[in-house]
């Protein structure tokens, strides 16, 4: 049964605005050093901090809750990642967090279950990491999620906007509880405001967006299927979980995340806070196929394909194009 989850939500909101300050900070340096992971994606020391405060502030509140999150320590165990360590721990320290590297290890570490569990979070510490080091859009993303449902969502977007066009305050966490609407409050504090999904219901003036990297949604099919369905407008590409959150104002009634090889898995973290906010907006997630999204095979999506985002009433028009889409590819390529 879903409850009121105010401490949850409270202790998250917490954790996902210090985490922001330390990747604002990073972000801020003038060179953001990057290591490459075994699958040669980038991580920053802002990932690794901002997965160690999140974790640390879940573990004191929860101490019984797994944590599913994107990175691990091994990578900074090495002795060619020393100094990087070194520059986790004075990150947090200028946060008033001081720990041994033993502790920030141990913290990150609190994040690595990959195993499904009938309560539990999921973390991207930085989700558009590629996107961080643009010096563009990124998010923190949190979810916490109970049998099979996500009931707490939070994305916190430091570059993104309060309004569209670069418009009111920047830096803006976005929340969701499951029946209780979908919620923006500046990341600086505030009062929170309700936010709701576009009521578009033609395509004309549709507006998608889409990943700015092409390795990560294939924007050839994207393009052929805006055409069939009649959008004038050229895609908008930002990185990161900032599409769902733009997609949950109204700032724009789509978002396609088609696959670009066969056998990728979506990671839940890359999608888990952006799906309830969009939901209690009024939209609608599906997979490529139309499938709901199922949060209950450990650290990826396993039984979906790629994502669609809609304002929910375009939803089944984009699904159909999609399906259609991808069925002509196919045969092309036989
Ligand atoms: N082949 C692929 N298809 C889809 N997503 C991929 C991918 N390879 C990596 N990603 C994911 O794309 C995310 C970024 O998405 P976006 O393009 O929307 O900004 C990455 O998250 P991280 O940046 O957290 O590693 C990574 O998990
Ligand atoms: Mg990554
Ligand atoms: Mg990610
Ligand atoms: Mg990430």
């Amino acid at each position: 049964m879903s409850g009121s989850y105010t401490q949850e939500l409270e202790v998250a909101q917490k954790a996902v605005r210090i985490a922001a300050q330390v990747c604002q900070a990073v972000q801020q340096a003038i060179t953001t050093e990057s290591l490459a992971k075994k699958d040669k994606s980038p991580v920053t020391v802002a990932d690794f901090a901002s997965q160690a405060v999140i974790c640390r502030e879940l573990q004191a509140a929860f101490p019984d809750d797994p944590v599913i999150g994107e990175e691990d320590s091994a990578e900074l165990k090495t002795a060619e990642a020393a100094p990087f360590l070194e520059n986790v721990q004075k990150e947090l320290s200028q946060i008033g967090i001081d720990g041994s590297p033993e502790d920030i290890c141990g913290w990150i570490d609190r994040g690595g279950s990959h195993t499904y569990a009938s309560r539990f979070w999921t973390l991207d510490p930085i989700d558009g990491t590629k996107g961080f080091l643009r010096g563009e859009q990124y998010a923190v993303s949190l979810a916490l999620i109970v049998d099979g449902k996500i009931d707490v969502a939070l994305l916190g977007c430091p570059n993104l906007y309060s309004e569209p066009n670069n418009q009111g305050t920047k830096g803006v966490l976005l929340y969701a509880v499951r029946g209780q609407g979908a919620w923006q409050v500046p990341l600086s504090g505030g009062e929170p405001q309700q936010i709701h999904c576009s009521s578009a219901e033609t395509f004309s003036d549709a507006r998608l967006c889409e990943s700015v990297e092409s390795g990560h949604s294939a924007h050839g099919l994207s393009a052929r299927v805006a055409d069939a369905l009649g959008i004038k407008n050229d895609p908008v590409r930002l990185d990161s979980q900032a599409k769902y959150a733009v997609v949950a104002r109204g700032d724009a009634d789509i978002y396609l995340r088609l696959p670009t090889r066969p056998g990728y898995r979506e990671k839940i973290w890359d999608h888990a806070g952006g799906v309830l906010v969009v939901e209690e907006a009024g939209g609608k997630v599906t997979d490529v196929t139309g499938k709901p999204l199922e949060f209950t095979y450990g650290h990826q999506l396993e039984e979906n394909l790629g994502v669609i985002v809609t304002n929910g009433k375009l939803h089944e028009a984009v699904v159909s194009k999609v399906v259609e889409a991808r069925q002509a590819e196919e045969a092309q390529q036989q």
